[in-house]
């Protein structure tokens, strides 16, 4: 897969040399490429933004810089690429749409600042991208970049070789439907709190219908959506 991430702070990504997925981009199963806006600018000031048509506060990111960008990555082969624009009015980001993404040949990532970008660049990238902009929650974030580097991680782990073992993707949260369940490691008894018999038992049937009993609890106490969700699902749950 090709990731390309458009940004005004290109050094805001830089965590993603780092770790499993800084490994994956050395071991060559991702082609991660971070690019500066301002590269598609042309002024000697570098442009990237200006007022609000229809005034009110904040600038908004000028539609050139964006077209220009967009139009030399696309041109860079002729797949049609998914282009990602995190943003709070976005459909919500999900372990189901990630799963969705990684099947993809090719994303790029528009990270937006400011008020937001002009519109017209939306309906412009139409023409080469698939358009989506997705939301990680219902909060405001000064920028697209911190959203890229959550989304950029929970899609690249998905990929085939970037987690070692791919046992653990298998039952953790969200995969299923239900939240994990509660992990524990040695020492078996640490100041006082000791560790459920149940693990220490080596029974793993047992181990396991705990351990989903754990989830369903958890699940029902704590996402009480994805619970009623999951009942719906698995009515004899
Ligand atoms: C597209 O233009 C903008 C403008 C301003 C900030 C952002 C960053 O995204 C978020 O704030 C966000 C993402 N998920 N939840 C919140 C994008």
């Amino acid at each position: 897969m090709r990731l390309d991430v458009i940004s005004i702070f290109p050094e805001y990504l830089s965590p993603l040399d780092l770790s499993l997925i800084g490994k994956a981009r050395r071991d060559g199963l991702l082609d991660l490429r971070v690019h500066d806006l301002r590269t598609w600018t042309h002024d000697r000031h570098r442009t990237v933004d200006d007022t609000p048509y229809g005034g009110g506060a904040g600038m908004v990111m000028k539609p050139q810089p964006w077209s220009e960008a967009l139009d030399s990555l696309a041109a860079d082969d002729d797949s049609r690429p998914t282009l990602i624009v995190p943003g709070p009015g976005g459909e919500r980001f999900t372990q189901q749409i990630a799963r969705e993404l990684a099947g993809k040949e090719r994303l790029v990532f528009a990270c937006g600042r400011y008020e937001g970008i002009d519109e017209r660049v939306y309906e412009y990238a139409a023409r080469d991208y698939d358009v989506r902009v997705l939301s990680l929650g219902d909060y405001v974030l000064n920028g697209g970049e911190v959203a890229v580097l959550a989304m950029v991680e929970a899609i690249a782990r998905l990929l085939p070789g970037v987690i070692g073992n791919a046992e653990s993707l298998v039952e953790e949260s969200h995969e299923d439907g239900l939240l994990e369940y509660p992990v524990y490691t040695k020492p078996a008894d640490w100041n006082g709190l000791v560790v459920p018999e149940i693990l220490l038992s080596g029974d793993h049937g047992r181990i396991a219908a705990w351990r989903h009993q754990q989830r369903l609890e958890r699940t029902s106490a704590r996402r009480p959506d994805m619970y009623a969700a999951y009942r719906l699902s698995h009515p004899d749950a």
